[in-house]
């Protein structure tokens, strides 16, 4: 028999699995429910998934593993719907970004032979099925949390199912998990959603702030363009958690506050120089979406031909780009061309290249 993997929401992240498991594992069928039917409709158009279920239905009966993958009060509420569909053998997980409320439901509706809980350390600003990739899950942080009657065996199984799907398995325990993304996660997205609508309640009549903000506002808060609904159901999930991480960063941010107040110099020296130490220490993996990119940026000279100059000076020294275009924004006045390249080598023997050729050569 062949092996059956069930979604049970089928957006981003679920979207994203499955094209993963269609990559990885061709002959696996996949069933899916959405409640969004245009979704359904395209990932059965695109061959993603075989079975597009009306409802949590028969479908999901002999399924090796059954995803749920709608936000985490829905994954939840489904537990006990999805449980008579449960054959031996079956893992049941779930990707949600809090772990211990579903743990809790787990137990109280003795699921706890069957689910162990999953949540991929990526992910995007960008909600929906038409935003998945097989991609996106690619050499990620991949949490696994087993319940206490978890078979090691059924763990270990799991563990290398991430694994060929090309993820990095990390076995948590639900409350330290909730707590670590708490912090690393959840805080962020507050302080990001707060920190716009600060901006937009702060703003002049003409909408200066709004236009001049540049890199360092849109860096901090591309994230406050996330899915409402997921972060509303994350908020109250992690409830505790998240108000106790919040109340601790007001106080850092008191402190930050007294520093200016202060005018202490030697304390704002070390607050900035600390955090640039720490934050240049974090692992340059390539998990989550933002891939390292290898990159040159160089001012050309405003004529026909500019690009295709350039172009063949790396050509006719076998580099090969990858991306190539003019970048307008406020941090290059009149706009620079950004070349993008496979490596960090072509990427170095580039820049190398054009500042010979009196390109001025800009490094990001
Ligand atoms: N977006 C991220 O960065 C990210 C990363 C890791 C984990 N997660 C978690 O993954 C889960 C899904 O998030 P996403 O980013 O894929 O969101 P999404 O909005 O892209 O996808 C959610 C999907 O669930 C469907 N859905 C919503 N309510 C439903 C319901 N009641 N019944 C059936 N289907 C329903 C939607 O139609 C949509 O297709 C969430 O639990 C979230 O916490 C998200
Ligand atoms: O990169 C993003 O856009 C994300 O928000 C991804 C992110 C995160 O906070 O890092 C969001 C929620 C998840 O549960 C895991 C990953």
């Amino acid at each position: 028999m062949k092996d059956k993997v069930g979604f049970i929401g089928l957006g981003l992240i679920g979207g994203s699995i499955a094209k993963a498991i269609r990559q990885y594992h061709p002959t696996y069928e996949i069933v899916a429910f959405d409640k969004n039917k245009e979704t359904l409709a395209l990932a059965t158009q695109e061959s993603v998934i075989d079975v597009a279920a009306t409802t949590i239905d028969d479908n999901f009966r002999n399924c090796s593993y059954i995803f749920l993958c709608a936000p985490v009060s829905y994954n939840t509420a489904y537990l006990k719907q999805v449980a008579k569909y449960l054959g031996k053998g079956c893992i049941l997980t779930d990707v949600g970004s809090v772990k211990t409320n579903i743990h809790n439901e787990v137990a109280a509706l003795g699921l706890g032979s069957h689910f162990i809980g999953g949540h991929p350390m990526a992910g995007s600003e960008k909600s929906g099925y038409p935003n998945s990739k097989a991609m996106l899950i690619e050499n990620a942080y991949f949490v696994l949390t087993p319940c206490a009657e978890t078979k090691q065996e059924n763990l270990d199984r799991y563990a290398a199912f991430v694994q060929q799907l090309g993820a990095i398995p990390v076995i948590l325990e639900a409350h330290q998990h909730d707590y670590i993304t708490g912090t690393i996660s959840h805080l962020p997205h507050i302080i990001a959603a707060s920190l716009v609508n600060f901006v937009r309640d702060n703003d002049t009549k003409e909408e200066l702030m709004k236009n001049l903000a540049a890199g360092g506002f849109k860096d901090i808060t591309r994230i406050a363009s996330s899915s409402p609904t997921m972060w509303q159901h994350i908020c109250v999930k992690n409830k505790e958690n998240i108000s106790q991480i919040l109340a601790n960063y007001i106080e850092t941010l008191q402190q930050a506050k007294a520093l200016v107040d202060q005018g202490d110099e030697q304390g704002l020296y070390q607050l900035f120089d600390t955090s640039r130490n720490y934050r240049n220490s974090l692992p340059s993996t390539s998990a989550g979406p933002i891939k390292k990119t290898f990159a040159v940026y160089c001012d050309i000279i405003d004529e026909a031909g500019g690009i295709a100059t350039i172009a063949t000076i790396l050509a006719s020294n076998n580099l090969n780009i990858k991306n190539i275009g003019i970048v307008h924004n406020r941090e290059f006045e009149e706009g620079v061309l950004r070349i993008e390249f496979y490596d960090e080598n072509s990427s170095n023997k580039a820049a190398l290249l054009l500042q010979k050729y009196r390109y001025i050569v800009y490094e990001r």
